[in-house]
């Protein structure tokens, strides 16, 4: 379980993370959704160590995330982050090569390759192992983060904005891998995600977050209403729901 607790990060005196107490139990998929500049990417950042809170602790299966050595870490827990800056002139299986560094520490052994192919061929990027970074696309690029992460094979992995750049067929097949990963293989995934109707369909419970603060959380059906929404993001959005399944009219 992820708890955190007093959480906080502050910008010239702003509050832009303020959580008192949160909790992303083990298994399933959280998706965070929220207005832009709600905090979201802070919060993910805070959770992975990748940026210092100003107060509060974030803890990992009852451990203080700040006390886990970072080798232990990073085969417990990884992130896709938002702004993947890295050497344009790394071909994609080094890439994703990169997400064995936990365990093979730079020298790949017969596992490792394996791992590196399955991360490949989930997100059908093997014909481009060998091109470089600089000359992908945004969305295979992506893709090929995706499969840095997805080798890493934590138990733990959170994703920012994981559809950025991808087309309607790649965002259906990540946000399936990304469930059959917390439904087939027990992860606990949470994932920032601005489409809600991905976010209604696939998560298991969805997180609110408005001003830094949890606004709603729950499962999709108490989170994705009208009401909700309409707070969120201040607009009037109809939520209507067939066969069980809740579609978001997110033209308006
Ligand atoms: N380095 C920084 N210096 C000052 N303010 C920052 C910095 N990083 C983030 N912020 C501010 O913190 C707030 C939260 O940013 P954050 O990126 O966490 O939001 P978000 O919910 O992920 O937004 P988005 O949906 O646009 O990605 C924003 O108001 C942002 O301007």
């Amino acid at each position: 379980m992820i708890r955190v607790e007093n959480l906080g990060k502050s910008y010239a005196g702003q509050w832009v993370v303020d959580l008192p107490e949160l909790e992303l139990p083990r298994g399933g998929l959280t998706a965070i959704i929220g207005p832009n500049g709600a905090g979201k990417s802070t919060l993910l950042s805070m959770i992975a160590r990748l940026q210092s809170p100003d107060r509060g602790v974030v803890t990992l299966d009852g451990q203080d995330i700040l006390r886990i050595p970072g080798d232990t870490l990073a085969r417990r827990l990884t992130v896709l982050r938002q702004d993947n800056a890295m050497a344009a002139r790394l071909t994609v299986s080094d890439l994703v090569g990169f997400g064995r560094y936990p365990y093979s520490k730079g020298r790949l052994t017969g596992e490792d390759h394996a791992k590196i192919e399955e991360s490949l061929a989930l997100v059908e990027l093997q014909p481009y192992r060998h091109r470089f970074l600089d000359e992908l696309s945004g969305g295979q690029r992506q893709r090929a983060f995706i499969a840095m992460v997805l080798a890493q094979d934590t138990e733990y992995a959170l994703f920012d904005e994981p559809l950025n750049s991808l087309d309607i067929r790649h965002a259906v097949s990540v946000m399936q891998l990304l469930r059959r990963a917390a439904e087939e293989l027990g992860k606990t995934v949470v994932t920032v995600l601005h489409d809600l109707n991905f976010a209604a369909r696939h998560s298991d419970r969805i997180i609110a977050m408005k001003n830094g603060q949890l606004q709603f959380a729950g499962p999709p059906h108490q989170v994705i209403r009208t009401v909700a929404l309409r707070d969120l993001y201040g607009i009037d959005l109809n939520v209507s729901r067939t066969d069980g399944k809740l579609m978001v009219d997110i033209y308006g």
